[in-house]
């Protein structure tokens, strides 16, 4: 820590000032260069190859995905990683809608065919009505919409899909409980990423990157794609296989690819519509991911409470006493036996107790009566399979 009294927090991206302000500036110091931060704030920054300093004791991801950082090591250190669920689906809803309307109407072709125009030409009106001829696209009402992941993003697509008239076809094999009651009843559900590619004219996805579901497109499945229809990535670069779209394109497999992830394979292509990842690019989204995770960021570092860490289970418990204890450990028998132990032998009463488990991690939240000694606090780090420990004393 820099400041005994003070959190220092590491930003790696430019993240909103309604977030930062979350922090307030008595407690935290948030910097670019701070040596040894309790906690990193990060968007897309690549932290796979970056030595994360031993002092960090969560990561906070002000977006959804978290394919850029190393998650599974962060396990190990018992480190948590927030994101913002939800927090930027809307503005990528919308953005999607674009690309459908881009590739639809051939908005980005025509643009282009206007803004190349000069406009002291004569007979201007005449050679506007004959260029546009080009440009006639389809309309999206009665097309079939296929979305492979419904969760945050997949679900608000397939909702704005059915309002403006389309059929949609859904596919997501772990659907959560609150998604499927917050589809539209009139989403049809299909059996495999198979089945939608055979079966939409627009195929949108919204699937973390995984390695389940890096080249989920491919060229194998492109080929069941039919030859006018529209590929949306707004998901990942990764998620598709570039190369693959690229061959279909020019196959006549596959009519035009959106995509938020612009690489050397697609620039330059007449049918790829590319944008900067401008999907979490709003005021709003910006706003609502950054407030999200400070605020998740903050009652971790100061309570030790767990909301909307991918790594870890939710725990929250209000304050019983002054003093907390915050163990993460493994997912292992008496582990809580041996915790107990140790602060009973350490003269400590428990006063109130939670422990909750996702996977292999468990996370274990004590409040006890009194002040908890150095020596107690080192005897539960020796303890075999516990990964991280934090006294959280109230100031
Ligand atoms: N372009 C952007 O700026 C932008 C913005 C937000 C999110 N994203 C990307 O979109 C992804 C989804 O975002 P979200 O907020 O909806 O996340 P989410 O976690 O709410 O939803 C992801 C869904 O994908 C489903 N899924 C996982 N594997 C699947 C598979 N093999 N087939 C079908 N479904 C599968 C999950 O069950 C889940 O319901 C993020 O992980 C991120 O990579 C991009
Ligand atoms: O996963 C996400 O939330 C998006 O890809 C947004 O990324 P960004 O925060 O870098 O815009």
């Amino acid at each position: 820590m820099a400041d005994r009294a003070a959190f220092a927090v590491l930003v790696l991206n430019q993240i909103s000032k309604a977030g930062l302000e979350r922090l307030p500036a008595e407690r935290y110091a948030i910097g670019k260069d701070i040596a040894q931060p309790d906690a990193i704030l990060v968007r897309s920054a690549d932290m796979h190859a970056m030595e994360i300093p031993a002092s960090v004791q969560a990561i906070a991801r002000a977006g959804a995905g978290t394919n850029n950082i190393p998650v599974r090591a962060l396990d190990a250190r018992g480190v948590p990683v927030f994101n913002a669920p939800g927090g930027n689906a809307n503005a990528v809803k919308e953005l999607v809608l674009a690309g459908m309307l881009m590739a639809a109407r051939n908005l980005g072709a025509a643009q282009r065919f206007v803004a190349a125009i000069d406009a002291k030409q004569a007979g201007l009106d005449r050679l506007i009505e004959e260029g546009k001829k080009p440009f006639a696209g389809f309309e999206l009402c009665s097309r079939t919409l296929g979305v492979i992941g419904l969760g945050k993003v997949g679900c608000l697509v397939a909702d704005a899909a059915i309002k403006l008239g389309m059929q949609v076809l859904g596919f997501d094999p772990e659907i959560t409980v609150d998604a499927a009651w917050s589809l539209p009843s009139q989403v049809q559900r299909a059996a495999s990423v198979e089945d939608v590619l055979r079966n939409a004219q627009l195929v949108t996805l919204h699937v973390p990157l995984l390695a389940a579901t890096r080249h989920l497109v491919k060229a194998q499945n492109l080929r069941l794609m039919r030859p006018d229809s529209v590929l949306l990535n707004f998901s990942r670069e990764g998620v598709v296989d570039d190369a693959a779209v690229v061959a279909a394109l020019d196959a006549g497999q596959l009519g035009s690819y959106v995509c938020d992830f612009p690489n050397a394979a697609i620039l330059g292509h007449p049918r790829v519509i590319a944008l900067p990842h401008l999907g979490a690019s709003t005021r709003e989204a910006e706003d609502n991911c950054a407030r999200m995770v400070a605020d998740q960021l903050r009652d971790f570092l100061e309570h030790g409470n767990i909301r909307n860490a991918v790594n870890f289970p939710e725990v929250s418990m209000a304050r019983g006493s002054n003093w907390r204890v915050a163990i993460a450990n493994a997912n292992v028998p008496n582990m809580l036996g041996q915790i107990s132990t140790a602060m009973a032998e350490g003269g400590l009463n428990i006063h109130n107790m939670v422990n909750k488990s996702r996977g292999d991690m468990a996370y274990t939240l004590v409040d006890v009566d009194s002040a908890v000694d150095a020596s107690v606090l080192e005897r539960i780090r020796a303890i075999e399979g516990v990964l991280a420990v934090r006294y959280l004393p109230l100031t």
